[in-house]
């Protein structure tokens, strides 16, 4: 029988030298959900979330040990060309990022570029899909060849959401997405979940309880490297298993 999961991580654990950041990792992730993770600061959230496309192997002296299955394949298998695994895993990091010499435009289609895609219709496309898919065409339909860096942090946000959206990822990370912008940019970005699930599948990374709650299917919580607990968002919230989960969730310590 094929697995009902998109992601399953085995085992893992991640070092910095010699210091444990995740211990003994296992998490299922279906497809077409929103997962978040949550946890105190320093707890592993970043650090594992980063393990499952690979971004460790840029960072010095640190090192990754069990299995991080996508589609039943391991990606740190040897045989896994780990530019061609990112195209199926896209990021979406704290701080807005586009590339600032680069107009709205050429932001979206930049994946698709550097893999060779020419054809000018076929990129026009890509981009109204990807944009409209981060809720932020209509904002920019008449601006595509600006400067991406013309927007605001908020539409940016949204932006970096479209540019990893137009080379149709599996799975989309975000790392704490919304903790540089405003509320109302912010609002716009959790509206934006349920629909983005309907053509990815999600992991977020929040430091607010409250945006877990409301954007989430499943939550996971992280505390000094391990997983704690990791159950469906209603049940992580409102019946906890572990005291620790209840604990912070209800705001005893954090
Ligand atoms: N590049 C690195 N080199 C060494 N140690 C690191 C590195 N990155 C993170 N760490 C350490 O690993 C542990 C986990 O950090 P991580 O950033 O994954 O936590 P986090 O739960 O995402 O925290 P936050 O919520 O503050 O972002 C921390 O003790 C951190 O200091």
């Amino acid at each position: 029988m094929t697995s009902p999961f998109l992601l399953s991580a085995k085992d893992v654990s991640i070092y910095y030298g010699d210091k444990q950041a995740v211990k003994n990792v296992n998490l299922d992730v279906r497809p077409g959900t929103v997962n978040a993770f949550i946890g105190p600061s320093g707890c592993g959230k970043t650090t594992f979330l980063r393990a499952i496309n690979r971004m460790h192997d840029l960072t010095p002296g640190a090192r990754v040990t069990g299995s991080i299955l996508l589609d039943g394949q391991d990606i740190y298998s040897p045989g896994v060309d780990p530019v061609a695994m990112r195209r199926r895993v896209g990021m979406v990091f704290q701080k807005p990022n586009p590339f600032p010499t680069m107009s709205v435009f050429d932001n979206v289609v930049s994946g698709l570029k550097l893999a060779g895609v020419r054809n000018r219709d076929h990129l026009m496309q890509v981009a109204e899909r990807s944009l409209r898919g981060a809720a932020l065409w209509d904002e920019v339909k008449d601006r595509l060849n600006t400067p991406a860096t013309g927007l605001s942090g908020g539409q940016q946000q949204r932006l970096c959401i479209a540019r990893a959206l137009a080379v149709e990822p599996e799975i989309l990370l975000m790392d704490e997405p919304t903790s540089a912008l405003d509320p109302a940019s912010t609002a716009k970005i959790e509206d934006l979940m349920g629909e983005l699930k309907k053509v990815t599948t999600i992991i977020i990374v929040t430091h607010n309880m409250h945006q877990a709650a409301r954007v989430s299917d499943t939550t996971s919580f992280f505390l000094v490297g391990d997983l704690v607990e990791h159950g469906a968002t209603d049940q992580v919230f409102t019946n906890p298993r572990d005291e620790r989960t209840e604990a912070y969730v209800s705001g005893r310590f954090g």
